[in-house]
């Protein structure tokens, strides 16, 4: 059985979803395979995993991204509960600039999205106790880290009321007031 693959509205964006094989002792599925996902269009190497857990729904982590030359492609599972995902177009110069797209995730559907550098990235969880997954094509450089108002990029959460987010996450640099360092030379 193949991978499944989707575009999304934003070049370079697409969603990937494995085969599952199901038995009376539950599945099994290949969430990652190097040569599979390589012809899908995805990088060969990733150079760290990271996992998140959420305790309640309405959680909202984002807008982040890691700014060059350490920007980091993701490629995110939810491998528990579900997650609206979300990714914004930051390559300067690209005819979706300041554009989103969001994607359901959840342990279900199965589904994985590709968030190449030079997009912001966030989700919201839709239940509690939601664990994602994701690998990243750069480790993470704390003085690269930076954040966006989740709020003031047009995008319509799906929220439960004012959100959880962190301390950083609620006191971020609004999008309008944001000069995005991914240069067209850069894609
Ligand atoms: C991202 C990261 C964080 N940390 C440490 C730094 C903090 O002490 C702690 C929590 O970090 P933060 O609040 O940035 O975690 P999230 O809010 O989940 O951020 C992530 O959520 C959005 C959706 C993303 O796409 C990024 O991968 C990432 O920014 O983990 C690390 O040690 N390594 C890392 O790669």
């Amino acid at each position: 059985m193949d991978l499944l693959i989707e575009k999304t509205e934003l070049d370079g964006v697409i969603c990937i979803t494995p085969p599952r094989f199901g038995d009376d002792r539950g599945y099994f599925s290949e969430t990652w395979n190097q040569e599979r996902f390589v012809q899908a269009g995805l990088p060969r190497d990733f150079s760290q995993d990271n996992h998140s857990f959420s305790s309640h729904l309405n959680t909202l982590r984002g807008l982040h991204y890691q700014a060059p030359p350490y920007a980091q492609g993701k490629l995110v599972r939810c491998g528990r509960g579900r997650i609206w995902d979300v990714a914004v177009d930051i390559r300067k110069n690209s005819k979706t600039y300041g554009a989103w797209t969001a994607t359901e995730l959840s342990f279900e559907n199965r589904k994985q999205i590709w968030i190449p550098a030079g997009f912001l990235h966030g989700f919201l969880t839709l239940e509690d106790e939601t664990e994602v997954f994701y690998k990243c094509t750069h480790p993470y450089v704390p003085a690269a880290d930076g954040v966006i108002a989740w709020d003031s990029c047009g995008i319509d959460w799906p929220l439960a009321g004012a959100p959880i987010v962190s301390e950083k996450d609620g006191s971020a640099v609004a999008f309008s007031d944001f000069s995005s360092p991914f240069e067209p030379e850069l894609f």
